[in-house]
């Protein structure tokens, strides 16, 4: 494993442990439903002739992606990508993997050589040839890392204090951030935290501010100001180097374990320079010292910016990547509380770890478990749940006197130039209420209880298509291709959210909370599958104890969100994914036998 894979490894405070090792046999059963991180384990082709030949659901074709049968070898590249998000995502897909992307090119123009001259069975058939190569080829070293099963499974360990201590370690009052200015004044309530931090003369916890008494018993989140280097910005590239100079490799030698962990004090730089030397060459060393520490502080920071981290959905300028696996997410009250509550709840294992506030410049963050730390090339999916996606208070503004959005009205027209009416095309503005009404009628939101945000490759190709997508067939296809049909990644994510299912029948905080907007983000790469809860931005705590069901739709006033709608229809596509994933294998296995 190189450095960087270290540091992904070192950096994760969410030690995943009550996992389940997926095995490979197709009639293996996933009983245990506490897992967080299922690891994948596939085999090549000859285990599918343990594959049991299932119905063969029909799937319906859709125009808005990618096709299943475009995407068994390729990733849709004639699809529209996202703009900056995607080239961004791809550069730095690119750099890191240029020879395997330059592999993968040859291989798909020989690919699409051959498909295209044949019939459609012959097609068929080759492409699963063609894919069987490709994994074969090693593009999915899926056995590899075996040895890496013990470290994902078992109980979650809580290390607060560890963590505590790597962020005290944090200097003080952060520079002004350059990242300020995307702040959308969403959290003007972090005033309010911001005075109280200043009379908090101990130092103490600022969260108090936002959680009232209510302190979690296994974590209390801390306050953090961070300091971002002098000259060093989010774009800063790696320094590459073949051998370490012998300075960086006795630096590298006097560091801890971690890799993560290259922050030296001046009193480890010293160390190195301070045998038997004179005044004058201590002097120069020193200065030489200097120069290395900076150097290496800004390897340090270089390296955690080469975190594969991606914000697939949501709004720009809301996140900023951290060190030691962890996000920040710009402050809000609402979400900061949920999170709270969260972290004591049995829902805890499936939403990212909450570490509490820091303040950077001028504004505050909420400190998350990284999820994509420490998977390689990560293939992300963000599933915005419920039956629909804005506030009943947006209903009563709209009818009241809510403002025009002219942005709203702009996106509107271009997905569809005849969905305003009249008067709205007059005004060119729309409602809030009346754009995320339609987005959700546009979408599966209101029939099926959800629908696909976004989907990253692990190109780092980003694709937003899917949110017209309507019916569960077209939703079982869109699983397919995020999943590249491969089983193993399928039976994870089912199992994954059957266990949440579990989780969320036992949760207070489930029943007690209207759930709007909030994502289930569903992460894997060659070997770890999991499924999150994210984003509890809009989402509210009940008065008195009113309690909601989850299950039924929306009426006006019922308050509820439809999120177990979107779960069981999400379990219910999964499953119908991985019926036509095995019929596909097994018919692969057929093809290969019959061909010479
Ligand atoms: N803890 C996390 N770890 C890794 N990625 C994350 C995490 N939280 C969010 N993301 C990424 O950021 C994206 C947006 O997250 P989120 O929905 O919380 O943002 P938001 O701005 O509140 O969204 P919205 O505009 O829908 O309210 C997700 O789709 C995911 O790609
Ligand atoms: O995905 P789209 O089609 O771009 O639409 C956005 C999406 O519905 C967001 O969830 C919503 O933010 P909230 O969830 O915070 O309401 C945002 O409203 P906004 O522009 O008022 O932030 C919309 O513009």
């Amino acid at each position: 494993m190189d450095t960087t894979d270290d540091n992904h490894t070192e950096g994760i405070k969410m030690e995943i442990e009550n996992q389940q090792i997926v095995e490979n046999d197709c009639f293996s059963t996933l009983s245990d439903k506490t897992h967080q991180h299922l690891l994948i384990s596939e085999r090549p082709s000859s285990s599918c002739r343990m594959v049991r030949l299932r119905s063969r659901p029909s799937l319906q074709s859709t125009k808005s992606f990618p096709p299943y049968s475009q995407c068994i070898g390729g990733l849709g590249e004639d699809e529209e990508s996202d703009d900056q998000h995607n080239s961004d995502m791809a550069c730095q897909a690119n750099a890191t993997n240029v020879k395997e992307d330059k592999r993968e090119e040859l291989q798909s123009t020989e690919r699409n050589e051959e498909l295209t001259t044949r019939s459609p069975r012959d097609w068929l058939k080759a492409k699963w040839k063609l894919r069987r190569k490709e994994r074969s080829g090693g593009s999915f070293e899926v056995d590899a890392d075996s040895c890496e099963r013990g470290r994902w499974s078992g109980k979650r360990r809580v290390e607060e204090t560890e963590e505590k201590e790597e962020f005290d370690d944090d200097d003080d009052e952060g520079c002004a951030n350059a990242e300020g200015k995307h702040w959308r004044g969403r959290n003007s309530s972090f005033e309010k935290v911001r005075k109280e931090e200043e009379e908090d003369e101990d130092g103490r916890s600022t969260i108090s501010a936002v959680e009232g008494d209510t302190k979690s018993s296994r974590e209390t989140p801390t306050r953090n100001d961070e300091e971002e280097l002098p000259g060093m910005t989010e774009g800063s590239t790696t320094q590459q180097w073949s051998s370490p100079h012998p300075i960086l490799s006795k630096l590298l030698h006097s560091s801890t374990s971690s890799s993560s962990s290259l922050n030296l004090s001046s009193a480890e730089s010293d160390e190195v320079f301070s045998e038997g030397e004179d005044a004058g060459s201590k002097r120069k060393t020193f200065r030489k010292c200097r120069s290395w520490k900076t150097f290496l502080t800004m390897m340090h920071w270089s390296m955690s910016r080469q975190s594969s981290w991606v914000q697939l959905a949501g709004h720009q300028g809301n996140f900023q990547v951290s060190k030691g696996g962890e996000v920040l997410k710009l402050y809000s009250e609402v979400e900061a509380n949920c999170l709270d509550c969260l972290m004591r709840d049995p829902l805890r294992p499936f939403v990212p770890q909450y570490h509490g506030l820091v303040t950077r410049g001028e504004l505050c963050y909420i400190r998350l478990e990284d999820l994509l730390s420490g998977l390689k090339r990560p293939v992300i999916m963000d599933c915005k749940m419920g039956v629909r996606t804005y506030q009943e208070d947006e209903l009563i503004k709209a009818r009241v006197k809510a403002p025009l959005r002219s942005d709203m009205y702009q996106k509107m027209v271009k997905m569809d130039p005849s969905a305003p009416s009249a008067e709205e095309h007059a005004q060119k503005g729309v409602t809030k209420w009346r754009y995320l009404q339609w987005r959700d009628s546009t979408s599966s939101t209101s029939t099926l209880g959800f629908r696909i945000e976004g989907v990253m490759m692990e190109d780092g190709s980003i694709q937003r298509d899917f949110r017209k997508i309507q019916t569960l067939a077209q939703v079982t296809e869109a699983l397919l291709y995020f999943t590249r049909s491969q089983l193993d990644t399928l039976r994870a994510y089912h199992s994954r959210l059957l266990a949440l299912s579990d989780a969320l029948k036992n949760s207070p905080f489930f029943r007690t909370h209207e759930v709007i907007g909030s994502s289930l983000l569903f992460v894997h790469d060659h070997s770890k599958a999991s499924v999150w809860m994210i984003d509890f931005g809009k989402t509210t705590p009940l008065p008195d104890s009113q309690e909601l069901r989850h299950n039924v739709p929306w009426s006006e006033g019922s308050r509820e969100d439809g999120y177990l709608i979107g779960l069981s229809s999400l379990v219910t596509s999964l499953a119908q994914a991985i019926s036509v994933a095995s019929w596909q294998q097994e018919e692969s296995c057929e093809e290969e036998q019959i061909s010479p």
